[in-house]
């Protein structure tokens, strides 16, 4: 089966979803999900971590790898946490056409 770029995010969503629902021993995300909050967040960690890195290397091939690996995780989190991937489309919607400057000008004063 083949997707559409923005369609792919959404695809292995849910099958996070899936396999949150019904957890496999063979699972990858199942086993993350298994081992909790603390767990996903520190795997996130070393994910941007590792994005971090490759950026520094700059090796074209080494950042796609590693910023697909952060996606996974921050849909793992998402998933974990039930936040549809929805909320952070519309939030990415929200922000879009709008000058990250001006966003933050526009900010309530702390
Ligand atoms: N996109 C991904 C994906 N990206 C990265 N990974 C896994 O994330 C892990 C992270 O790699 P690391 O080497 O950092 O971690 P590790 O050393 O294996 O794990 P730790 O011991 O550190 O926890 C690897 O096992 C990768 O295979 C992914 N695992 C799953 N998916 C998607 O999720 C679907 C379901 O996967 P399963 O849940 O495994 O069936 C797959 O079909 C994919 O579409």
């Amino acid at each position: 089966m083949s997707y559409e770029h923005d369609d792919i995010l959404q695809a292995v969503y849910r099958v996070i979803l899936e396999r949150k629902a019904n957890p496999s021993e063979q699972s990858y995300t199942a086993s993350l999900i298994r081992k909790g909050n603390d767990k996903i967040l520190k795997k996130l960690g070393e994910e941007a971590t590792e994005l971090v890195i490759a950026g520094k290397g700059g090796e074209r091939e080494e950042i796609v790898y590693e910023a697909a690996d952060l996606f996974f995780h921050s849909l793992v989190l998402l998933g974990f946490h039930d936040i549809p991937l929805d909320a952070v489309y519309d939030e990415l919607r929200r922000r879009f056409g709008v000058s990250g400057i001006a966003e933050k000008q526009s900010r309530p004063i702390e």
